[in-house]
C-alpha cells in the first residue's frame, strides 16, 4: 500500500509537471497546441497510459519538426538583424557612440545569441540606434528649419504689420498674420509669404489701374480743351468773315444813301429812298446784333463746357493727391498700433542724428521690448497678443513728452527718441514709463495678468554713427533682459 501510494504521488507530480511543461510550448504551432490540449485533458482525467501513448508519439514528431523550424527561424532572425545592422552602419551622420555600439553588437554580441529570447535585448538596442539615426536624418534638414523658423516668422510678421490695406484686403492680411504666428512649419511660412506677395502685387496693379484711369481722364480733358479751342477759333474766324462782309454791306449802303440823297430831285423820292435804305440798314444791324449774340453764346457754352471738365479733373486730382498723401502717411504708420513704424523711425532717427551733428544737443535713444511676449501669444492666442501690443503702444504714447518720438520698431519692440533729454535725466521718465506698462490691468480669460517691459537707453555721442548709437541702446536692452527683465538699463 505504501509503495502504491508513493507511485501514485510520483505519477500525479509527473502528470502535473507534464501538463505545465506542455503549456510552455503554447503558441508555437496550432497543430501542436491542439494535441497538447488533448494530452493535458487526458492527463487530468487520468486516462490509461495505453490510450494516449500514440498521442505522445505524434506530439514528439511534431516537437521535433518544431525544433528544426525554430532553428531555421533563428537563423533567419540572425540574418535579418545582421542585414538591418549593416544597413544602419551605412547611414550618414550616425553619432559616433551609436556607430561603435552597433559595430560591437554585429561583430560579437550577435554570435553569442543562443535563443530567440536572446534577440530581444539585442533588437531593443538596434531599435534605439535606428531611432538615433532617424533623428539625425530628420534633424539635418529640420534643425536648419526649426532654427530658421522663429526669425523667419518674425520677419514675415513685421512685413505683414507694415501692410496697411482696407476692407477685405485688410482681413486677408489679418488671416495671414494669424497663420504666421500659429504655425511652426517652414512650409506654412512659405505659403504665407507667397500670399503676402500676391496681395502686394494685386494692390500694385489696382493702384496702377487707378493711376491709369486718372491719366486717361486727364488726357480726355486736354483733348476736349484742344478741340474746343480749335472749334472756337474756327468759329471766330468764320464769324470774322461774316462781320467784315456785313460791315462792308452797311458801309456800302450808307455810301449809297449819301450818293442817292445828293442826287435826289424831290422830297418825296428822297423820303422813299431814305425809308428803304434805313429799313435795309436796320435789318443789317439786327443781323449784326444776332451774329454777335450767337458768337457770345457760342463762346460762353464752350467756356462752360471746358470749365466743367476742368472742375471735375481738379476734384479727381485732389482726391488722387489725398490718396497719395494718405498712402505715404499709411506707409509710415504701423497698422496694428497706429504708432509710427520702423520706416518712420528711420527717417526721424537720421534727422535727429543730423541735428545732433550740427547742434550737439542731448538726444536719448531708448529701446523697449515686451517681456516673454511669446508666452502671451502661446497661452492666450494671437489676437490677445495683438490687443496687448495695442494697449501697450497707447500707454507708451501717453507716457512720453510731446517732443518725444515713439515708434513700433517691429514685433514686440518699440523705440523712443527723446530730443533735448540728457541721459542722466532720463532715468525718472523711463522708470515711470516702465511702471506705467506694468500697471496696465490686463485680464485674459478672467485671469489678471501682469505684463512688463525691459528698457535699454543710451544717448547720442560725438563720433557716433547711427548704427553705433542704436547698437549701444540694443546692448542696454540685452543687459536689461539678461539681468532679470522688467527693468531699465542705461548704457553710457
Ligand atoms: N500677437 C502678435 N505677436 C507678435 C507680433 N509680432 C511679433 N509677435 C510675436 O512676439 C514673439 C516674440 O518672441 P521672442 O522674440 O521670443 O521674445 P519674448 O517671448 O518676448 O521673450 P523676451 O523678449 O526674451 O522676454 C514671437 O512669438 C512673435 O511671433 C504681432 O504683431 N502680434
Amino acid at each position: 500500500m505504501v509503495v502504491e501510494h508513493a507511485r501514485k504521488h510520483q505519477v500525479d507530480t509527473l502528470t502535473h509537471f507534464a501538463a505545465k511543461l506542455s503549456l510552455s510550448c503554447k503558441g508555437m504551432d496550432i497543430e501542436l497546441d491542439n494535441r497538447l490540449a488533448k494530452f493535458r485533458s487526458a492527463l487530468a482525467k487520468g486516462v490509461d497510459f495505453e490510450l494516449f501513448a500514440p498521442q505522445i508519439g505524434e506530439i514528439l514528431t511534431l516537437l521535433k519538426n518544431q525544433e528544426a523550424q525554430q532553428a531555421s527561424h533563428q537563423r533567419e532572425l540572425h540574418n535579418s538583424v545582421l542585414d538591418a545592422g549593416k544597413l544602419l552602419q551605412k547611414t550618414k551622420g550616425l553619432p559616433d557612440d551609436a556607430r561603435r555600439t552597433l559595430r560591437h553588437l554585429l561583430d560579437h554580441e550577435l554570435n553569442n545569441v543562443q535563443s530567440t529570447r536572446d534577440f530581444i535585448p539585442l533588437l531593443n538596442r538596434l531599435v534605439t540606434i535606428y531611432h538615433q539615426a532617424l533623428q539625425v536624418k530628420l534633424t539635418i534638414p529640420e534643425c536648419q528649419q526649426s532654427a530658421m523658423q522663429p526669425s523667419l516668422a518674425k520677419e514675415l510678421l513685421n512685413l505683414a504689420n507694415d501692410l496697411v490695406f482696407e476692407d477685405e484686403t485688410a482681413d486677408q492680411v489679418k488671416t495671414i498674420k494669424n497663420n504666421i504666428s500659429e504655425t511652426d512649419s517652414v512650409d506654412d511660412l512659405l505659403t504665407s509669404a507667397i500670399d503676402i506677395i500676391r496681395i502686394i502685387a494685386s494692390n500694385i496693379s489696382k493702384e496702377r489701374q487707378s493711376a491709369q484711369s486718372f491719366l486717361v481722364s486727364l488726357n480726355q480733358t486736354l483733348e476736349e480743351l484742344h478741340h474746343s479751342i480749335v472749334s472756337t477759333s474756327k468759329h471766330s474766324e468764320a464769324m470774322g468773315a461774316e462781320f467784315t462782309a456785313l460791315n462792308k454791306r452797311i458801309e456800302d449802303k450808307i455810301n449809297n444813301l449819301t450818293a442817292q440823297t445828293q442826287s435826289a430831285t424831290s422830297i418825296s423820292s428822297l423820303k422813299a429812298l431814305v425809308d428803304y435804305e434805313l429799313q435795309s440798314l436796320s435789318e443789317d444791324l439786327i443781323e449784326k446784333e444776332r451774329l454777335e449774340q450767337q458768337d457770345r453764346d457760342m463762346l460762353l457754352n464752350s467756356f462752360q463746357a471746358i470749365n466743367h471738365r476742368i472742375g471735375s479733373l481738379e476734384s479727381k486730382l485732389s482726391k488722387y493727391k489725398k490718396r497719395l498723401h494718405e498712402q505715404r502717411f499709411k506707409c509710415l504708420l504701423d497698422g496694428l498700433t497706429k504708432l509710427p513704424n520702423r520706416a518712420a523711425f528711420d527717417e526721424r532717427f537720421h534727422h535727429e542724428f543730423h541735428l545732433f551733428a550740427v547742434q550737439e544737443s542731448d538726444v536719448t535713444l531708448v529701446v523697449i521690448d515686451v517681456d516673454h511676449f511669446k508666452s502671451i501669444n502661446d497661452t492666450y492666442g494671437h489676437s490677445a497678443g495683438d490687443k496687448t501690443l495695442q494697449v501697450i503702444a497707447k500707454t507708451l504714447q501717453m507716457s512720453i513728452r510731446k517732443s518725444d518720438f515713439i515708434a513700433r520698431y517691429g514685433g514686440e519692440e518699440f523705440v523712443l527718441l527723446m530730443p533735448g533729454m540728457p541721459l542722466e535725466h532720463a532715468n525718472k521718465p523711463l522708470e515711470k514709463l516702465r511702471k506705467a506698462v506694468k500697471g496696465i490691468p490686463f485680464k485674459f480669460k478672467d485671469k489678471q495678468v501682469e505684463i512688463t517691459v525691459s528698457v535699454g537707453a543710451t544717448q547720442f555721442k560725438k563720433g557716433d554713427t547711427p548704427l553705433g548709437a542704436f547698437d549701444r541702446a540694443d546692448d542696454a536692452l540685452y543687459k536689461a533682459k539678461n539681468t532679470g527683465r522688467d527693468r531699465l538699463y542705461i548704457n553710457k
